[in-house]
C-alpha cells in the first residue's frame, strides 16, 4: 500500500513486537482530513498500542508509517494522574500548553468547563475530568484529535454526549478523529469509519456493516447487542425525515438492509 500526501496519517504493514511477541500483525490503516475513525477491539487487541505507534511514542518492529509533515496533535490519554500534593486548578493546568489566557477561557467555555477553571484537578468527577482533558487536548487548535478510551469512567448518558460532543467539535473545527473504544454501539453515531482490531484489522467500514460483520460478531460473540436496538430506534426517525443527507443520511445508506 503507498500512502498519499491526502491524509492525515498512515500506516502499511505495520508490525509492533513485545519481547518477540507480535501484538499488532501487519496493520494498513489510513486516516483522512475531518474524518472521524474509530478502533475497536476486546481487551489486549493492541489498541493502545497501536495508537502510541501512529503518535510516535512506540517504534513500530516492520512496516510503514506517514504522518503529514508538522501535523500538529492534540491527545487526550485514558487517564492523566496529578500528584495529590501538588497544587495545581484546572486553569493552570490548562495553561501548562503555554496558551494564551483568552484561548483557555474560550475552549473551557465551550467545552462547559469554565465553572471549574478554579478548582482543584485532582477534585473533578470522571465526566469533568473527561471535558478539562478533551479542552487541553483542543488548545493545541489540532489537526488530528486522537482519543484513547474517552468514555471511560463515565456514566452512559453522558457518554453519548461525549461522542455527540466530539462530532460538532470535528464539524466546527475540521479535525480528523482517532479514537479508541471497546463499545461500538455508543460510538456509532459519532463515526464515519470502524477499524476492529485483534492484533490485526479484523474488518473495517462503515459502523453499521462493522457490526453485520461475521469477524466483529465472532470477536465480541452476542455480548454486544444492547445498545444497537436503541441506535437503529433513533435513526429510523433520521431517515423518515431527513433521507440521504447530512450525516444520519450518510449513515441510513450502510443501514438500509437492517
Ligand atoms: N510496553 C509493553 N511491553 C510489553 N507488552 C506490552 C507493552 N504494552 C502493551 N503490551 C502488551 O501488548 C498487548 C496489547 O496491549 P494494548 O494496551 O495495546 O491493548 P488494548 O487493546 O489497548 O487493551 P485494553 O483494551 O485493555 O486497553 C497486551 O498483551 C499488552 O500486555
Amino acid at each position: 500500500m503507498s500512502i498519499s500526501q491526502e491524509f492525515l496519517i498512515g500506516a502499511a504493514g505495520l508490525c509492533v513486537d513485545f519481547d518477540e511477541r507480535r501484538v499488532l500483525d501487519r496493520i494498513d490503516l489510513t486516516l483522512g482530513e475531518r474524518e472521524i475513525v474509530t478502533l475497536i477491539g476486546p481487551n489486549g487487541a493492541g489498541k493502545t498500542t497501536l495508537v502510541r505507534t501512529l503518535l510516535g511514542l512506540q517504534r513500530p518492529s516492520a512496516g510503514r508509517l506517514s504522518r503529514r509533515p508538522g501535523l500538529r496533535l492534540g491527545y487526550m490519554p485514558q487517564r492523566v494522574t496529578v500528584d495529590a500534593v501538588m497544587p495545581m486548578n484546572v486553569a493552570r493546568f490548562l495553561r501548562l500548553g503555554a496558551r494564551h489566557r483568552a484561548a483557555v477561557a474560550r475552549t473551557a467555555a465551550r467545552l462547559g468547563v469554565e465553572g471549574l477553571l478554579g478548582s482543584p484537578i485532582q477534585g473533578l468527577s470522571g465526566g469533568e475530568m473527561q471535558r478539562v482533558l478533551l479542552a487541553r487536548a483542543l488548545l493545541r487548535d489540532p489537526q488530528l484529535l486522537v482519543l484513547d478510551e474517552p468514555a471511560q469512567g463515565v456514566d452512559v448518558g453522558l457518554q453519548a454526549a461525549f461522542y455527540r460532543l466530539i462530532r460538532q467539535i470535528r464539524d466546527e473545527q475540521g479535525c480528523g478523529v482517532l479514537m479508541v473504544s471497546h463499545d461500538l454501539h455508543l460510538v456509532m453515531a459519532a463515526t464515519d469509519r470502524v477499524i476492529c482490531l485483534n492484533g490485526h484489522v479484523c474488518c473495517t467500514g462503515r459502523p453499521e456493516a462493522v457490526s453485520r460483520d461475521p469477524a466483529y460478531r465472532q470477536l465480541f460473540g452476542g455480548t454486544d447487542t444492547r445498545g444497537l436496538a436503541v441506535y437503529a430506534h433513533d435513526h429510523d426517525h433520521a431517515h423518515d425525515v431527513l433521507p440521504a443527507m447530512g450525516e444520519e443520511g450518510a449513515i441510513d445508506k450502510g443501514g438500509s438492509d437492517a
